[in-house]
């Protein structure tokens, strides 16, 4: 079983760094880590960083998990090529490149790039943030997958994610008491389906709401409530299509020994109770 402790980051090619760092400083609200020549690192909470854009493709869309240490490390790399995943270990370059010790990096059966990092850095520096989004950390992912069913089957049972609720085949996955940190959505090609930061309150949500639309950010959802975890969220658009959100009150899972998932219908209120519709995020809802 690979014991995945927690997200580290997320990479993301892109052919326009400028227009990353745009968005990323002036409408995200992360903070600048480093500028390297050929990628941007950016923080939002006691990571070293957790979002890097890089030059590169957009489809190069990567997720980075912490593992334990080495010995786990190389246990998951034993057990990933038995069972024929490819499985590349990072040069000393790439891992330094990442702020980690070390690094494998696999794709899920859908095809998403996954990385299993050792150590990743924090920093004891406070994040302060370029823009006053009221963002506290980078929280969950949500990830493409062309068969959820067969993917939540590898991501609890070769990995050690458990489901904390259902909406149809849709499975909101947790590694820790976080109600979720990866969601699988239906889709026909790999990639990240969403990336959330909480904030600390629904005012940063409301603000943030009023704030994209005068700055013609599109919105794609919201703002509005997952009767799933809680959470009152936005999600919106940013550079090369990729979608963000921002969510408070994401719940904890109070009982880890005794907590059954939900099973919800798969229609427009399961995913907001408020209203909102899902808007093109969620295949044929
Ligand atoms: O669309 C359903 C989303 C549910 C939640 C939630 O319960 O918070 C998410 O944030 C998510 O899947 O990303
Ligand atoms: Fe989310």
């Amino acid at each position: 079983m690979i014991e995945l402790k927690d997200l580290s980051y997320v990479r993301l090619g892109t052919a326009d760094l400028a227009t990353a760092e745009t968005f990323a400083t002036g409408v995200l609200g992360l903070e600048v880590r480093e500028r390297r020549r050929d990628a941007l690192y950016l923080r939002s909470d006691q990571r070293a960083h957790s979002l890097c854009y890089f030059e590169g493709a957009p489809e190069e869309q990567i997720i980075g998990f912490e593992v334990e240490n080495t010995a786990a490390l190389d246990a998951a790399a034993a057990a990933l090529e038995a069972l024929r995943h490819k499985v590349r270990r990072g040069s000393a370059a790439e891992a330094q490149a990442r702020y980690v010790s070390e690094f494998i990096n696999f794709r899920d059966p859908t095809g998403n790039q996954i990385e299993l990092v050792t150590r990743p850095q924090l920093s004891a520096r406070r994040h302060f943030p370029s823009r006053d989004a009221g963002i506290t950390g980078f929280n969950h992912v949500g990830l493409n997958s062309t068969d959820p069913v067969r993917d939540e089957v590898f991501w609890t049972q070769v990995c050690n994610a458990r489901v904390s609720d259902r909406i149809g085949d849709i499975p909101l996955m947790r590694i820790n008491a976080i109600h979720h940190t990866l969601a699988l959505v239906q889709a026909a090609q790999p990639g990240i389906q969403h990336i959330n930061h909480q904030v600390a309150e629904v005012d940063d949500v409301m603000r943030s709401y009023y704030f994209l639309r005068e700055h013609n950010v599109p919105i794609v959802f919201g703002p509005g409530r997952h009767p799933t975890s809680g959470a009152r969220f936005l999600y919106f658009k940013g550079p090369d299509g990729v979608v963000f959100e921002y969510s408070c009150g994401v719940g904890e899972i109070a009982d880890e020994a005794t907590h059954r998932p939900r099973q919800f219908t798969r229609e427009p209120l399961s995913f907001c109770m408020w209203g909102a519709t899902p808007g093109g995020l969620i295949p044929g809802v």
